[in-house]
């Protein structure tokens, strides 16, 4: 179903806020929590979206040493989401301890595992800044390509990248290899920070499994009619 391939952020400060958006988009299947909400409220807002039966991103794109990126990734699994992030630029070893430690962390607590996907480069970062800011020699798509072959050499689930680059991902990852993509933008939205967007239905078309749409829908001056439109613009080319 349309409605299920489109992720929406919960980028808000605190349980309230969070809260009454969920209330406001009851058609919203799958939520995403970010380090904003996550880091003023904890696991909370997780246990209250499961009460809900919502589906849950828990994006904390962990990025640091193996030993403590298998930690956090312990500690997220036991939460039952159903996605987490960390960075692919964490480098094979942490990310296949993330792999490990995810099964490890869910089993324990006697839930499913979430699937695992690495951030190959931010929707924030343009080709200019990964050349001029971070100095990676590598162009793009090339770049968020070798990222996401690493992620899938070392065993995670998938990748979040652009749309502008998920088409040759997907062409290199194949089908079994989940592609979620933010940085959308419907043509009538504004693009915000996000430098390498496509619309919603583009990216669809690109192959995208997800799409993650926040401030187009949840700044809206109406929430529920922005939805409606990106669902109506997914249903075209679905
Ligand atoms: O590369 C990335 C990785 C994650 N995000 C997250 O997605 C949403 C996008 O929100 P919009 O309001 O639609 O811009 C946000 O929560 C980011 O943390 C990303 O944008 N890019």
């Amino acid at each position: 179903m349309t409605t299920d391939k489109i992720i929406v952020p919960l980028d808000v400060p605190d349980l309230d806020s969070a809260i009454a958006l969920v209330d406001k988009l009851p058609q919203v299947t799958f939520w995403k929590v970010g380090l904003e909400l996550f880091t003023s409220t904890g696991p909370t807002i997780l246990e209250i979206l499961k009460s809900r039966q919502k589906r849950i991103f828990l994006d904390l794109k962990f990025h640091d040493i193996p030993n403590t990126v298998a930690g956090a990734c312990r500690a997220a699994a036991s939460y039952g989401v159903d996605l987490l992030t960390i960075h692919a630029t964490n480098g094979k070893d942490a990310l296949k301890a993330a792999v490990e430690a995810v099964q490890i962390g869910a089993e324990k607590a006697g839930t499913k595992p979430p699937k695992l996907i690495a951030i190959t480069l931010l929707t924030s970062i343009s080709t200019r800044q990964l050349a001029f800011d971070l100095k990676i020699p590598l162009e793009l798509p090339e770049f968020a390509l070798q990222m996401a072959l690493l992620a899938q050499e070392s065993g995670l689930d998938g990748a979040v990248c652009s749309p502008q680059e998920v088409g040759q991902l997907r062409e290199s990852c194949g089908n079994d290899f989940l592609l979620v993509c933010p940085g959308v933008r419907p043509t009538w939205a504004e693009k915000g920070d996000q430098k390498r967007s496509l619309s919603p239905s583009q990216a669809i078309l690109a192959g995208a499994d997800y799409l993650v749409i926040g401030r187009p829908i949840t700044a809206a001056a109406d929430p529920e009619l922005a939805w409606n439109q990106i669902v109506e613009e997914i249903n075209t080319v679905s």
